[in-house]
């Protein structure tokens, strides 16, 4: 297996070392590997498994790998020679993009050795962890309720989206592991992880090579000047005025920012007809070189990538409000959350700031709000203690605590790690956890490739759900010293 894998890569190298994918984009001499001088595949099993790292060291803003547009999978490359695909879409025209994406790439499948494709196709992953391929066990086990529902939407949406397909599957006379749900997932998380974007085609493009950068956020997520002074602990009683100016500047300063960002990230060059990667920093030669694939939390990297972040500065956690107070202030519902250091945003405080005011006075006070001052001393003791107590809440509502979620962990990778040795362990665990195991039929005994997928899934909901606990328990610890501070005056 481990030699037939090497095999398919080799030929993938080759493959993409024809078609003029390079890593040296800037020296005339042809290569004769289109890996080796920027860049090389390595392994990160901590960072996203296979990757790339620098062969040497690469400085920010250095044109590192050059993807030619011959080499991009896109719906006009795969339709542009396959008459019965185009006739069988044809007849389906309510088709999205991504649909037809994924039609595409099933039929390129379905032909085997004879795609053009092949090599290409043959190094891709077998399976993904999205959230859209989670089953009711592990959609169940991410327990807060924002979350299943994500997770319910995104496979209710995969599912109708296979099913509206079908009739094109029929029609092409696909082998029958090509039209399966199975392969639909397949297809449609292979297009949701690994597309780049393109001008001309909303669905994307495949971009071989391109797509072994794995992930990091960008350096600085949007909003966060204005939120940590209007939330800083120091700052309580001269709070930094930040307002409605100050923030639209700031804001339309971070939008040029992340656009600058993107372009010197990744981005489709006309002028050189070809997709293009950027060094985003300096790096040393061995590290791994990342890409920003855009501004995530957990749950959205979960949904469109199937991986969380243990440290990701874009994390929010979503608690659910008083209803008066979605309609209070003119903030969208999605700035109204709690931020990975466990500070609620600005939104959110000024919010909430203003829905405990009496009715009567909240017109006069509206201004104070809005720019992110304090109201009162009173106003502000009830609104440290209504965050407080509503995280308080959300966390007594889970089936485990924090702790038991840790535990939980720590046996999942004893799993992941041995062969059947586990056993006995369990028996330390608390009564919950064991509980936990035997109604999600986790058999410590026997791990199965299938298995040991399903645990990695399962794995990945719990350690989910237990960074976004941590970001609850860090909100009723920030709530906590600012009653402190308040206290002392
Ligand atoms: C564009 S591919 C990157 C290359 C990929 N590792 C491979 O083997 O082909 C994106 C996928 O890589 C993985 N990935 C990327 N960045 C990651 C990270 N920082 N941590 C964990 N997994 C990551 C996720 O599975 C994601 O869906």
């Amino acid at each position: 297996m481990e030699g037939e894998e090497e095999a398919n890569l080799a030929r993938f190298m080759r493959w993409a070392t024809a078609l003029g994918i390079s890593d040296s984009p800037n020296s005339d001499a042809p290569s004769s590997a289109c890996l080796g001088r920027s860049l090389s595949l390595f392994n990160f099993p901590e960072a996203g498994g296979r990757g790339l790292a620098a062969t040497r060291a690469l400085t920010k803003g250095e044109l590192v790998l050059r993807v030619p547009k011959e080499a991009l999978m896109t719906n006009d490359s795969l339709l542009s020679n396959d008459q019965k695909l185009s006739v069988a879409l044809g007849k389906l025209p309510f088709l999205s993009t991504a649909q037809i994406l994924c039609i595409a790439l099933l039929n390129e499948g379905n032909r085997g050795r004879s795609s053009w494709w092949y090599p290409y196709l043959k190094q891709l992953p077998q399976s993904y962890d999205l959230l859209e391929s989670f089953g009711q066990l592990e959609i169940e086990a991410l327990q807060i309720d924002d979350a299943i529902w994500t997770a319910e939407k995104a496979v209710q949406k995969v599912k109708t989206e296979w099913k509206e397909a079908t009739p094109v599957l029929s029609e092409l006379n696909l082998k029958p592991q090509f039209t399966t749900f199975n392969a639909w997932l397949w297809a449609s998380a292979t297009i949701s992880s690994r597309t780049m974007h393109i001008s001309w085609d909303t669905a994307g493009c495949l971009c071989p090579v391109g797509d072994f950068f794995n992930y990091a956020p960008p350096e600085e997520g949007p909003h966060q000047l204005c939120e940590s002074k209007a939330t800083d602990t120091d700052s309580l009683l001269h709070i930094t005025s930040c307002d409605e100016g100050q923030r639209a500047e700031n804001s339309t300063k971070e939008l040029v920012d992340a656009k600058t960002d993107r372009l010197a990230d990744a981005g489709y060059d006309e002028g050189l007809a070809s997709y293009c990667f950027y060094a985003k920093r300096n790096y040393e030669r061995g590290d791994q070189v990342l890409l920003s694939y855009g501004t995530y939390t957990n749950l959205e990297l979960l949904e469109h990538y199937g991986f969380i972040l243990q440290e990701n500065p874009n994390d929010k956690a979503f608690i659910s409000l008083e209803t008066e107070m979605y309609s209070l202030c003119s903030w969208p519902n999605d700035s109204l959350y709690i931020s990975v250091d466990g500070k609620p945003s600005f939104a959110l405080l000024s919010t909430v700031r203003l829905w405990a005011t009496p009715v009567s006075k909240r017109r006069s006070v509206k201004h104070l709000a809005y720019s992110g001052q304090l109201i009162s001393i009173d106003n502000e003791v009830a609104v440290m203690e209504w965050t407080a107590k509503r995280c308080r809440a959300v966390l007594s509502s889970c089936s485990t605590s924090i702790e038991e979620d840790l535990q939980l962990l720590h046996f999942m990778d004893k799993i992941e790690n041995s062969n059947g040795e586990t056993k006995s362990s369990t028996l330390a665990l608390g009564d919950e956890i064991r509980a936990f195991l035997e109604s999600n039929s986790v058999d410590a005994g026997k791990v199965t490739a299938k298995r040991r997928r399903s645990i990695s899934r399962l794995k990945l909901a719990v350690q989910w759900r237990h960074r976004y606990k941590s970001i609850l328990s860090d909100c009723i610890i920030h709530c906590s010293k600012m009653l402190d501070n308040i206290s002392v005056i």
